[in-house]
């Protein structure tokens, strides 16, 4: 059987983890695991860890890591027959440890994308909360005003994505994040990435990807994911 392919994407809120994360899917055939998307599939279930986890993401503040792992590990356990990319996830340096305990990363993304880009980015994005998808009025608008194009529902902006909340967030994100990468790098499979335009990182991204990923095991993941 194949080897399994293992990565995680790191950056902050407005990198393009999420648009990257699924031109991956749809390239290579990882699963694309999503903390965010995955939190709000739980708080929508009104899981016992979504309805403990809600009261955090409402004020703004990061899950607990304990709750956190508690609810990725067991999702990224049901995936042990898959490759993916972990997207989101870890956060901190203790979630990065918990996920050392359960798996090999093969390699670890990060994207450096400068302040005001991501300000800028952020103040634009749109979300359809239901299903995740991600739009930018100026990158990549819906085919219709406001609205999401498969399911036609209206779209909404995060609280915490608005100006005022923005700023505290970057900066605390780079505190966060520094050690993880100082970890991931010590490994030796870090790669990190900086522009300002995700169409630029992407080529970048995929021909490593291409290189790392032998292409029979694509396909085998492609065939089962469809
Ligand atoms: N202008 C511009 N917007 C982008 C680019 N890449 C992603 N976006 C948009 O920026 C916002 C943040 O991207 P997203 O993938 O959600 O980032 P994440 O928070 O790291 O998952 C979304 O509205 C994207 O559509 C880019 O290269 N240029
Ligand atoms: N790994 C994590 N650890 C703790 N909290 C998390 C984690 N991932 C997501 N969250 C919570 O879920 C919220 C939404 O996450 P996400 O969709 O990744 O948004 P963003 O990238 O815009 O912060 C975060 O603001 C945070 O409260």
């Amino acid at each position: 059987m194949s080897k399994l392919f293992r990565a995680v994407i790191l950056g902050p809120p407005g990198s393009g983890k999420g648009t990257i994360s699924e031109r991956v899917a749809s390239s290579f055939g990882l699963q694309h695991l999503s903390s965010g998307d995955f939190l709000r599939e739980n708080i929508a279930a009104k899981t016992e860890a979504g309805v403990l986890a809600k009261a955090y993401i409402e004020k703004g503040a990061l899950v607990p890591d304990d709750l956190m792992t508690r609810l990725i590990i067991p999702r990224l356990e049901q995936m042990t027959r898959h490759s993916w990319l972990l997207d989101g996830f870890p956060r901190t340096l203790a979630q990065a440890k918990a996920l050392n305990s359960i798996c090999e990363l093969d390699m670890v993304i990060s994207l450096n994308i400068p302040l005001e880009t991501l300000k800028d980015r952020l103040r634009h994005r749109w979300i359809h909360p239901a299903s995740g998808r991600v739009y930018n009025m100026r990158f990549n608008p819906p085919q219709v005003q406001g609205v999401d194009d498969i399911s036609g529902e209206p779209l909404i902006q995060h609280e915490e994505d608005k100006p005022e909340a923005l700023v505290a967030r970057l900066r605390h994100y780079k505190d966060m994040a520094k050690p993880i990468i100082d970890l991931y790098r010590a490994k030796g499979i870090l790669h990190m990435f900086s522009d300002t335009e995700t169409d630029r990182i992407w080529p970048h991204i995929s021909s490593l990807l291409s290189s790392k990923i032998p292409t029979d095991l694509t396909d085998a993941q492609r065939a089962t994911n469809h």
